[in-house]
C-alpha cells in the first residue's frame, strides 16, 4: 500500500490510496503510528468514504482541511471537479476549482460558553469539538491553554481582527497536541463565532501556514483554500 504527504495551508497530511483495499482499524492505528512522520495526521482515502486518523494514532470524527485534501487527491488521481463523500460527520461536497479546494462543513452547532483560567470564550463543534478565544495572537502561551484543552477535550483556536473580514487565527489541535500550521473546522468555528457577531457572510484567516476562508450561504458554511502535494508515491510499513 502507498501513500504521500500533502499540505492543506501549513495543516499536512499523510494520505493512504485505500480505494481499492479497505483496511481494518487495527492495521490503519498500525499505520499512522509507523509512517505519519512530521505530519498532522493520516486520510485513509477510501471509495467514497474519508477515515481521518491524528498523528496519535486515534480516529477523529472529521478534518476540514483533511476533506479539503481528500476531495484534492480525488480531482488528480480521477479528474474530478466535484467529489462527493461521507466521513463520520455526515455527507461533503468539494469543489475544486482555479487552485482553490472548497468544500461544504459540516453544520456549526454552538453548545456553550466558558470563563476559565483567566481565560473566556465559546465552545463549538464543526465535526469536532473546539474553543474559540478572541485574544492576542502574537503573544500566546500554549502552556497555559492546554488544561483548558484537556478539560473541554477540544481544539483551541485563539483569533484576533486584522481588520474587518480578516482574521488572524493559530490554533492547537487535539490529537497532534501542539500547534499545527492551519485547522479548517478550527477556522470555521471561529468564523461562524465572528459571522454572528459582524453579521459578515465571508471571513479570511491567516492561518500559520497561509489564508483560509470561510464563507456562509443559506445556513451552510463553505471552507476554501490551497492544497499541495509533498512528496512522492511513499511504500508504506505496516
Ligand atoms: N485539522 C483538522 C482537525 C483534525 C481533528 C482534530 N485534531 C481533533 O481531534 O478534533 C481540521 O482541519 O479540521
Amino acid at each position: 500500500m502507498k501513500g504521500a504527504n500533502y499540505s492543506a495551508t501549513g495543516n499536512t497530511f499523510l494520505v493512504v490510496d485505500s480505494r481499492e483495499e479497505r483496511l481494518d482499524d487495527v492495521t490503519k492505528h498500525s499505520i499512522v503510528i509507523k509512517n505519519v512522520g512530521n505530519n498532522d495526521g493520516v486520510i485513509f482515502v477510501e471509495k467514497g468514504f474519508m477515515d481521518f486518523y491524528n498523528r496519535d494514532g486515534l480516529r477523529a470524527s472529521f478534518c476540514g482541511n483533511g476533506a479539503r485534501t481528500y476531495a484534492f487527491f480525488i480531482h488528480e488521481k480521477e479528474g474530478r471537479d466535484r467529489i462527493s463523500f461521507k466521513s463520520m460527520a455526515g455527507e461533503i461536497e468539494g469543489v475544486v476549482s482555479q487552485g482553490i479546494v472548497s468544500i461544504r462543513m459540516p453544520d456549526p452547532i454552538l453548545t456553550g460558553s466558558f470563563e476559565e483560567e483567566g481565560f473566556s470564550g465559546e465552545i463549538i463543534t464543526v465535526g469536532v469539538p473546539h474553543i474559540v478565544i478572541e485574544g492576542n495572537t502574537e503573544k500566546i502561551d500554549w502552556e497555559l491553554l492546554v488544561p483548558l484543552r484537556h478539560l473541554y477535550d477540544a481544539n483551541v483556536n485563539v483569533y484576533s481582527v486584522i481588520e474587518r473580514g480578516k482574521l488572524r487565527i493559530r490554533t492547537y489541535e487535539r490529537g497532534v497536541e501542539a500547534e499545527t500550521g492551519a485547522c479548517g473546522s478550527g477556522a470555521t468555528s471561529v468564523s461562524w463565532i465572528y459571522a454572528k457577531r459582524t453579521g459578515l457572510r465571508r471571513v479570511e484567516l491567516k492561518a500559520n501556514g497561509g489564508w483560509l476562508t470561510v464563507a456562509f450561504k443559506d445556513g451552510k458554511a463553505y471552507l476554501g483554500g490551497g492544497v499541495e502535494k509533498c512528496s512522492e508515491e511513499l511504500e508504506l510499513l505496516w
